[in-house]
């Protein structure tokens, strides 16, 4: 499968570079674009093949993903559209907040025609093989949506979701995934409070992440389970939670994910 990606800044960038980590695709048949030469040298480096010139990206490609900003894609689906050829390529934005009937009227030719269309909101994970995807079928065939979920899932997880449970995705995984960080920052800054030099809290924290999740993982638990067996009754976890919990943790959480939706 020959895969365009225009646009190579944060996500455009991360993608390309997952799937070629991915093993699943040879790094020749991804095209990275974007509108600077100097942008494009770390994916040429990867043996990817690069262009200032999006028409010539999306030429031959089975898969043409839009990875601009959501106030470009218009532009840049007008500049491609003339030579894509609808009875062959697939297109997948990943603009959020780009709905499917927008893509539709901007993908649509004067004939009437539109191509296999897909919305789908990784996370920036697909860099290192570990995202996790929202994929709406805006105008998918059972194959071709098999063909973008196969896509997705050899960087991650994917999830197949109605266009109105999109927004809630993207809030919960693709900017959630900077909500993560930003606790493992601030058990970080705790831990050199605590004594720690820098580096050493951050490893800290983040094998005592992957330790959470792959527990959870695991077991299927409920965290509230996982979390009962750590708080010895009077002991040392309940004290740090109900601390947290005055300070408005879950609240704090949970504004925060409502918020970005
Ligand atoms: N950053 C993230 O974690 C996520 C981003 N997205 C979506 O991905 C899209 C891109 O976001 P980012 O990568 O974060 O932004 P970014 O600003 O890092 O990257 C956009 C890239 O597009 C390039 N570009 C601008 N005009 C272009 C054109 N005419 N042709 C080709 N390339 C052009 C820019 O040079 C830039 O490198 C947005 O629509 C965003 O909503 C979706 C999920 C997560
Ligand atoms: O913050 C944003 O708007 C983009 C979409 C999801 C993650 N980053």
């Amino acid at each position: 499968m020959k895969i365009a990606v225009i646009g190579a800044g944060a996500m455009g960038g991360a993608m390309a570079e997952g799937f070629v980590h991915s093993g699943r695709f040879l790094p020749s048949d991804i095209t990275v674009s974007a509108p600077h030469e100097s942008t494009l040298e770390r994916f040429a480096a990867l043996g990817i093949r690069t262009t200032t010139d999006n028409r010539h990206a999306a030429e031959g490609a089975d898969v043409v993903i839009v990875a601009v900003k959501p106030w470009l894609v218009e532009n840049v689906i007008s500049g491609i559209k003339p030579m894509l050829d609808y009875s062959t390529q697939t297109v997948v934005s990943v603009a959020a907040g780009v709905s499917g009937d927008r893509l539709t009227a901007m993908l649509a030719k004067e004939d009437g025609s539109r191509p296999e269309t897909f919305i789908a909101i990784p996370n920036i994970a697909i860099s290192v093989g570990c995202s996790m995807t929202f994929i709406v079928a805006v105008n998918g065939d059972a194959t071709a949506t098999e063909n973008i979920e196969d896509m997705f899932n050899s960087v991650g997880s994917s999830l197949i979701v109605d266009e109105h449970l999109l927004g809630a995705g993207t809030a919960l995984a693709s900017c959630g995934i900077a909500y993560a960080m930003r606790y493992v920052r601030a058990a970080s800054e705790g831990g050199v409070e605590l004594g720690f030099k820098a580096g050493a809290a951050r490893d800290i924290v983040l094998q005592t992440v992957k330790g959470a999740v792959a527990l959870l993982q695991a077991n299927g638990n409920h965290p509230e389970a996982e979390i009962d067996k750590v708080t010895t009754p009077g002991g040392l976890t309940i004290r740090g939670l109900n601390e947290m919990e005055r300070a408005g943790f879950t609240n704090a959480v949970i504004r925060g994910l409502v918020g970005s939706k």
